[in-house]
């Protein structure tokens, strides 16, 4: 059995021992929609599989008899000693998994002494998730909306509570095409609401359905004008109908505001770096070498390798396959992060060996959010923290800075094996 780590409270859940497990316990806490929401990928879902199977293509090299007695699975981000190379990447509306959302899920990384990223489209302020997270550095992801001035009170109100970076998502350009979601008419209930952009703007976002041909059925009590106006505006830039799009306007929802087909290299990163100042401007989504080299041309100060979960370009690479060229082509001038299939602590070991500093997790900590709220995050991170250790130690590591490709094989489909 594996000790806990130092300072970590949490105790064995003799239920739910692996995140497969957490996995199959969330899904029975929540409703249809959320659970389409939340796990699906677009279209076929072919490369949210893929992210997941990636890592199954390496095998570990474990040294021996090095004394791994002393084993510190801690890393360094933002000044900070997290206690693991890994953080909660941002997740919208976390309120559909439990009612203490985004709250929740704070208090449980403070806990466990981990870094959390809050979405754009939380449905808790990112003051009150800044005040949950105490002494925790916390990074807001953003959607740079068209309208700048919504994203400029936004990046001011972050500075303000104290928040070490921004986190723009350049994978969104265009919603991804996700069926379920378009099947089910997803729409946050009434209850709850995106709570971080003006009552006035956001009094209608709860009352987004959208059916895939870019038009919106009626939501229940919704007056008949209301809902014709919303249907105009979702129709040009909700999922990609093939019609002429126009830059959004009126309430923030995310289907009228996450997409920002207009994002470009020169003109936004400047703007963002300067707005941002003195908070780190990271970029997530980066998938190429091509596109790791203009990050550092244009001095972002991270990169995180992602695909959004398989929630957007499906076809795309998996994370772990897109990582290598990468991480050679920013050759350590800035941080290397990556997301995206993460489900146990030897997948952490892996992505660091090939060259990530540090790995984010999406569904897994919704999982833990579902099945019992605060508690059941810090389980999720618990289960992680320590199959990273025994990974460590087993393969005879005791530091973090030391886990190279060295460690590492890689399997091809034939099953012959070769070095990195
Ligand atoms: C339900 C859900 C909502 C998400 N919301 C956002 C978001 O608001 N902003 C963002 O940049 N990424 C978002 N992501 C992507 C995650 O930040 C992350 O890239 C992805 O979940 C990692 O893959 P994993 O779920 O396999 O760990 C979301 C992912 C999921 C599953
Ligand atoms: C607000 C949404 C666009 C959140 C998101 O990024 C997602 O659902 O993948």
């Amino acid at each position: 059995m594996v000790s806990p780590s130092k300072g970590q409270k949490q105790t064995l859940d003799l239920n739910c021992l692996t995140i497969k497990e957490l996995e199959k316990h969330a899904a029975v806490m929540m409703d249809k929609q959320t659970r389409d929401y939340y796990n699906e990928g677009a279209d076929s879902g072919s490369t949210l599989l893929e992210n997941i199977e990636a890592y199954a293509k390496y095998r570990i090299r474990p040294r021996v008899l090095r004394d791994i007695s002393q084993i510190d699975t801690s890393a360094s981000i933002f000044g900070f000693r997290n206690s693991l190379p890994l953080g909660v990447a941002p997740t919208a509306m976390q309120c559909l998994a439990h009612q203490d959302g985004e709250i929740a899920t704070a208090r449980a990384c403070k806990e466990m002494r981990v870094i959390m990223g809050l979405s754009s489209f939380a449905t808790s302020t990112l003051e009150a998730v800044a005040e949950a997270s105490g002494d925790i550095p916390n990074v807001l992801q953003l959607y740079l909306f068209e309208e700048r001035d919504h994203s400029r009170k936004l990046i001011a109100r972050a500075k303000k509570a104290g928040y070490k970076a921004v986190f723009l998502t350049v994978d969104t350009p265009m919603l991804g095409r996700r069926n379920l979601e378009i099947r089910n008419q997803f729409k946050l209930p009434r209850h709850l609401k995106i709570a971080n952009f003006d009552e006035d703007i956001n009094s209608d976002a709860s009352a987004t359905v959208m059916d895939g041909t870019g038009s919106s059925s009626e939501p229940q009590g919704q007056k008949k004008s209301e809902a014709a106006s919303s249907t105009r505006r979702q129709s040009s830039v909700g999922y990609h109908d093939g019609e002429k799009r126009h830059p959004p306007s009126g309430p923030i929802t995310f289907h009228t505001h996450a997409a920002n087909p207009t994002l470009s290299w020169e003109r936004d990163i400047a703007w963002l770096k300067k707005e941002a100042a003195p908070m780190e401007v990271w970029v997530k989504g980066i998938a190429t070498a091509e596109d790791a080299l203009l990050a550092v041309h244009h001095s972002v100060d991270g990169i995180v390798v992602s695909n959004h979960g398989g929630r957007q370009l499906n076809g795309a690479l998996a994370t772990l396959d897109a990582l290598p060229e990468v991480a050679a082509a920013v050759g350590g001038k800035i941080p290397v992060h990556v997301d995206g299939g993460v489900r146990h602590g030897t997948d952490i070991f892996k992505a660091l060996a090939l060259g990530a500093d540090f790995v984010w997790i999406g569904r897994p900590v919704l999982w833990g959010l579902a099945y019992k709220g605060q508690q059941g995050v810090e389980l999720c991170l618990k289960l992680l923290a320590d199959e990273f250790r025994l990974c460590m130690g087993l393969a005879g590591t005791i530091k973090v800075e030391d886990i190279n490709k060295d460690y590492l094989v890689k399997v091809d489909k034939s099953g012959f094996i070769s070095r990195l």
